[in-house]
């Protein structure tokens, strides 16, 4: 059994994101979340469940910190609660919220774990959303004073900063599908509020680089490697809509300082086609120095007149994780090969990884199904390096059980099993194999 060893210097980390674990919804100053709003209000996420304490990561920071020591992280990814800095989404700021991160900071510095800060990971302020949100621009110049302040606190010590993760998500399932905060179903405001996030990207990317800061800056997009269900000419371009629709969105502006010819074709026949200033593009194309990638499953489409841009789903036939996403690591693979060759930028896994119905059974968690899951995804990772590649790092979904968005707590994606009634933290199986892999820098073939 051969063992694949990655680069020297390759990052492993785990991620997180601020609603999703930090609990004290509204303590020390918080402002409200569009997130808090949004969970607080009822039937929208399952058994009416929300982060108001989630795994009370706010108090526990340093408990997690030494468990991810033990894990021998190299590197974690976290996001920062806007409205934990300015309760409002600007002026007035809320020094505990500032103290909690640096608290937060301080502690993974002295453990030699690399801070990799997302700056937006969907838990808006509140008060912005009273102001349109993201349907308002002005929300972009706000953000790009919050990421200012924050390159200001921590960009020397920082190395890492992502502006947004998932525009496409934060946009689609909370404007047009309304299954996120803010619950809207307004198709056309999906577009107008993706745009806007872009412009708020560009604008921190900016931000950051007037400052002159030494690390890098990135943005985090979900993508699901396409494949057609037949090689037929209609499921072939069935595929290439759905490529460009569900992972091009948002990255070609940036490189390409354009949107990917099916989304105006979408605004158009809407007769959306809003002027969006070609200034816009100069901002959203700001350069930077790395994108990172969210992968879990693919897609197989195929052509069907009666469907949304005339693609269907096809199910999948390999195994399904606990959220019914296909078990499929050839698409991580063939991701990281489509994207290097289109975009040629450095690249991070931001998040990999599976929901599995884990139980404890005399004190451990013998989750050999996630195990598996994160062994076949990171020797593709290891393939793909090997082709070419220019991966620097890969972050494991979760770092901990934690609040699945709509699906309340139902969902355990963490290395680490949080018992919601204790608040205890127990390292699954999953989390001692992957601190073997950060050991020996590779896994067996
Ligand atoms: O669903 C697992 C994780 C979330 O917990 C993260 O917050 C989010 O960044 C994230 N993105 C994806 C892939 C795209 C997706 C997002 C939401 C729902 C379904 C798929 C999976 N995940």
């Amino acid at each position: 059994m051969a063992k694949l060893v990655f680069p020297k210097e390759f990052l492993w980390g785990a991620a997180t994101a601020s609603y999703q674990i930090e609990g004290a919804w509204n303590e020390d100053g918080k402002g409200e979340s569009i997130w808090d709003r949004f969970a607080h209000t009822p039937g929208t996420i399952y058994e009416n469940q929300n982060g108001d304490i989630a795994c009370d990561h706010y108090h526990r920071y340093e408990e997690d910190v030494e468990l991810m020591a033990e894990i021998g992280l190299k590197a974690y990814r976290f996001s920062i609660s806007w409205p934990r800095i300015f309760p409002e989404g600007r002026g007035k700021l809320n020094p505990k919220g500032v103290y909690f991160y640096e608290k937060l900071i301080d502690k993974l510095l002295e453990k030699n774990i690399k801070p990799a800060i997302t700056l937006y990971h969907w838990d808006l302020p509140q008060a912005l959303e009273d102001k349109g949100g993201w349907l308002n621009r002005d929300t972009a110049k706000y953000f790009s004073e919050y990421a200012n302040f924050m390159f200001y606190k921590f960009g020397d010590v920082v190395p890492i900063w992502i502006t947004l993760n998932e525009p496409f998500v934060s946009a689609f399932l909370g404007y047009a599908w309304g299954w996120h905060a803010p619950g809207k179903k307004d198709m056309k405001g999906a577009f107008v509020a993706g745009h806007n996030m872009l412009l708020a990207h560009g604008l921190a990317v900016q931000a950051y680089r007037d400052g002159g800061y030494k690390g890098n800056i990135g943005i985090t997009i979900n993508v699901a490697t396409v494949y057609p269900e037949t090689n037929s000419e209609e499921d072939l371009k069935a595929a290439e809509k759905q490529d460009a629709f569900g992972n091009r969105w948002f990255i070609d502006p940036i490189f390409k300082r354009k949107y990917p010819e099916i989304i105006w074709r979408i605004l158009e026949e809407n007769n959306w086609s809003f002027v969006f200033p070609a200034s816009d593009f100069d901002i959203i194309s700001s350069p930077i120095d790395f994108m990172g990638i969210n992968y879990y499953t693919r897609n197989i489409v195929a052509y069907d007149k009666n469907s949304h841009l005339g693609v269907k789903r096809v199910e999948g036939p390999n195994e399904h994780t606990d959220m019914g996403w296909e078990v499929y690591p050839d698409g991580l693979y063939d991701i990281l090969i489509q994207l290097y060759r289109d975009y040629k930028i450095p690249i991070y896994i931001t998040e990999n990884g599976a929901a599995y119905n884990d139980t404890v059974e005399d004190g451990r968690i013998r989750d050999i199904n996630r195990i598996n899951y994160l062994k076949e995804h990171i020797k593709r990772a290891y393939f793909a390096i090997r082709d070419g590649v220019d991966l620097r790092g890969y972050f494991v979904w979760s770092l901990m059980d934690n609040f699945e968005w709509a699906h309340g707590y139902s969902k355990r994606f963490g290395i680490i099993y949080v018992d919601y009634n204790t608040q205890k933290r127990i390292l699954k199986d999953s989390a001692y194999f992957y601190k073997k892999i950060i050991e020996e820098n590779g896994v067996d073939g």
